[in-house]
């Protein structure tokens, strides 16, 4: 295995010898320093180094069981390692951002440890939701491995509609005790990481009733398994859900109950009581019990970076060492790489990882922000970060699906082994469109901010500053092919689909709908402009940090990564030129298309993005310009930015 290791391919290495900026820099710059990348590499060496961690046969060859246990032993031994590696002088800033960046468990792991949940949500939402003794309780015992938890939210009957779930915890005054119960088939918790066997304790989400009224939906610490035997506690029905596309070492379970019995003080406190008499004391916010929720869709988007970056980095290099075709006679088969086909198949995967690497830290701090106003009892931010979460988490883990599968078509027959690992990513990737608050329903969500954002504009109100643009419209008459140019333009483009929203929901209300159902007839509307406003902020985000953040890099890395900003708002202009050049149609279409169209999109009653005598010009100088003059398709900036994804990758 070494001695293969150390022959690196030919192609591979003169791709590498080409590179015109400083690998270490760049990566240093990802990671958020120096002292970061050493840390990961430390991380990084020691646990790739251990002989255990290497599986005997692939896991594609074992049985379900089989690749449980073998996953369950090797989480085990990565607690071991990494615990002793954990450095508690970092901030929380900076622990969020190793772990962002870190690669160890996606290596040894190809569909995700037993204890992910563990890690992720059942100790973030004891730091949430727990009051100060709760914390200082369970938080020893979550980092010292003395229990092993879950987050018990989702079932059978409901997953997106958390309002509706079955299961119930009423308290019984007399015990001081809560009573859960599962009602129905449809009650039982469905899907929870590690909740088959592997977890012995869960947060469960549960409708609660004291005195005999609903105090909504809280959080509680649920004992489910006897620590000695793990068998599942008195009043407790678990089992595995079975096998799925990914995450099947995972093991998501299901869990029912039966008049179970839990202490009143493992009703989660930190935001609603109950008192001892019953008396409920109501949260500040109700949507405060949602917050795990809000932070793991932040730290889905670094989840994202690095998963596409995985798959963008193994269809690169097999696309340097891959050779088929003869174009010229007489010379040799060309490098797959060298086919600008293949460079636009796969240099946006590189670019979006970027993206999102940069999006994901800048919401962090905005979460991180929020998360300390809400200390204080502020709320103002709270609505704003969760319409960003949710239209991002939605956008990122969509379009990181779709380049994944790119790359593992840009790979051939040879994409499609398993041996390529990128099957396997792409189950990884595409669970991200479901869990954590479905897709659709997560950009309904930010349309629902967008809707309110559009009408306190028409009333010449102050909206949140991520949607302050949607005031600001008139001063953009003239395409601008710029970067910030074409951010305008997506600005304009998101603007007008809000307006149309706007207008539609007004059509159908006059005309006698209720509200739900003008917001239902108008939802594939709402959802565009949800992503519109997410690729306004992805595309302006991308840009505007980079400006800030690489001033103190060299000129070649700077020049690298803002090709990449460059490519990234060039390639989202020309998948989404229809919407750009709408107001153009007018010129081409009948106008009965023309007004289903814009009725459609937005731009029946907006001022044209270019001015009606720019029109029939702006398609030819405007985004179409752009590709006659070759920016996008030109061979002379695809090979600098080949040397990025070559060299710039940690696990090279
Ligand atoms: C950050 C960096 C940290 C670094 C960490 C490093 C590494 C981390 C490592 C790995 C983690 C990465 C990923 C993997 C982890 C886990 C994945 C595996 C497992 C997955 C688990 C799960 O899926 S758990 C279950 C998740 N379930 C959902 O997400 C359910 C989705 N549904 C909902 O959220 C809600 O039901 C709803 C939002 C759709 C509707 O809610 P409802 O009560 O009905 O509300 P309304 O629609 O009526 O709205 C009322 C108002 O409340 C607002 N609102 C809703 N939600 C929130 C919220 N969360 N916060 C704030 N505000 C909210 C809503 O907008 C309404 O406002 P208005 O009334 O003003 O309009
Ligand atoms: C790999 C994986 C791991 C998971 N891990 C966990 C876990 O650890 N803990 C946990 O609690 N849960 C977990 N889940 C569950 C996950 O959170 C839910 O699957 C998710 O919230 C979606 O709910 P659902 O499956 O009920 O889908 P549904 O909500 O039934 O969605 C089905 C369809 O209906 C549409 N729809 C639903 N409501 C609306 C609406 N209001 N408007 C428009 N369209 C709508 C959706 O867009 C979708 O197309 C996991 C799921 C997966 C896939």
């Amino acid at each position: 295995m070494d001695a293969v290791n150390k022959v690196i391919n030919e192609d591979l290495q003169k791709e590498r010898d080409k590179c015109k900026f400083n690998v270490a820099e760049l990566t240093a710059f990802l990671d958020g320093g120096d002292k970061f990348t050493q840390k990961r590499r430390e991380k990084e060496n020691r646990v790739f180094s251990i002989q255990g961690l290497r599986d005997a046969v692939p896991d594609e060859y074992m049985s379900h069981k089989e690749r449980y246990e073998n996953a369950v032993r090797k989480a085990v031994i990565m607690h071991q390692t990494l615990g002793t590696l954990e450095d508690k002088t970092l901030t929380e800033y900076e622990t969020a951002r190793l772990a962002l960046r870190a690669t160890t468990s996606s290596a040894i792991f190809k569909e995700n440890s037993p204890l992910m949940l563990h890690y992720s949500m059942f100790a973030n939402v004891i730091e949430g939701q727990g009051d100060e003794k709760q914390r200082e309780y369970w938080l020893k015992k979550i980092n010292n491995m003395e229990i092993i938890g879950t987050y018990a939210q989702t079932e059978l009957g409901h997953g997106t509609f958390i309002r509706g779930l079955e299961t119930t915890a009423e308290y019984d005054p007399k015990t001081e005790e809560f009573v859960l119960n599962s009602p129905k088939l449809t009650a039982y918790k469905w899907w929870p990481g590690g909740l088959a066997h592997t977890a012995n304790h869960c947060v469960v989400m549960a409708h609660t009733y004291s005195q005999g009224k609903s105090c909504g939906i809280q959080p509680f610490m649920v004992q489910i398994r006897d620590l000695e035997t793990n068998m599942p506690m008195k009043g407790v029905k678990l089992g595995e859900i079975g096998a799925k596309l990914g995450f099947n070492t995972v093991n998501n379970g299901f869990l029912g109950f039966e008049n179970h019995r839990i202490p009143r003080d493992r009703m989660l406190m930190k935001n609603s009581q109950i008192l001892k008499d019953g008396t409920f004391i109501s949260s500040p916010n109700s949507k405060l019990t949602y917050g795990t929720m809000v932070y793991i869709r932040v730290s889905i988007l670094g989840t994202m970076a690095n998963t596409l970056g995985r798959a963008v980095t193994i269809a690169t290099r097999y696309a340097a060492v891959r050779r088929q075709s003869q174009p010229k006679p007489n010379e040799p088969e060309p490098q797959i790489l060298d086919y600008v086909t293949q460079q636009h198949k796969l240099f946006i995967g590189i670019a979006s990882s970027h993206a999102y690497y940069i999006s994901c830290f800048w919401l962090w701090t905005l979460y991180h922000r929020v998360t300390k106003e809400l200390a204080v009892g502020n709320m103002d931010n709270l609505a704003e970060l969760h319409a960003l979460a949710c239209c991002l988490k939605a956008t990122t883990s969509a379009d990181a699906a779709v380049l994944v599968e790119r790359c593992r078509l840009a790979c051939g027959g040879h994409g499609y082994m398993l041996s390529s690992n990128l099957p396997q990513i792409y189950a990884n990737v595409t669970a991200a469109n479901t869990y954590e608050g479905e897709n659709t329903v997560m950009l309904l969500q930010t349309a629902r901010a967008l809707v309110k954002a559009g009408m306190q504009v028409a009333q010449g109100q102050k909206v949140s500053p991520s949607m302050a643009y949607l005031a600001d419209q008139s001063k953009m008459a003239k395409w601008d092919s710029s970067v910030d140019g074409i951010v305008k333009g997506f600005q304009k483009v998101a603007a007008g689909k809000v307006a149309a929203c706007l207008a539609s929901l007004q059509r159908h209300t006059n005309n006698g709908q209720s509200a739900e159902d003008a917001w239902n007839l108008t939802s594939v509307q709402l959802v565009a402009a949800s992503e519109a406003h997410a690729r306004v902020i992805l595309l302006s985000v991308f840009k505007s940090e980079m400006d800030v953040q690489t001033l103190t890099l060299s000129g070649e890395t700077r020049t690298v990564l803002f090709q990449l900003v460059q490519l990234y708002t060039i390639y989202w202009a020309l998948e989404k030129v229809g919407d750009l050049l709408l107001p153009t149609t007018t010129t081409t279409y009948s106008v009965s298309i023309c007004d289903t169209a814009m009725r459609c999109d937005g731009w029946m009653d907006e001022t044209s993005l270019f001015e009606k005598s720019t029109i029939q010009t702006s398609a030819r100088t405007g985004i179409a310009g752009l590709v006659l003059s070759g920016l996008v398709y030109d061979s002379a900036v695809y090979p600098e930015l080949v040397h990025q994804s070559l060299t710039s990758w940690p696990l090279q």
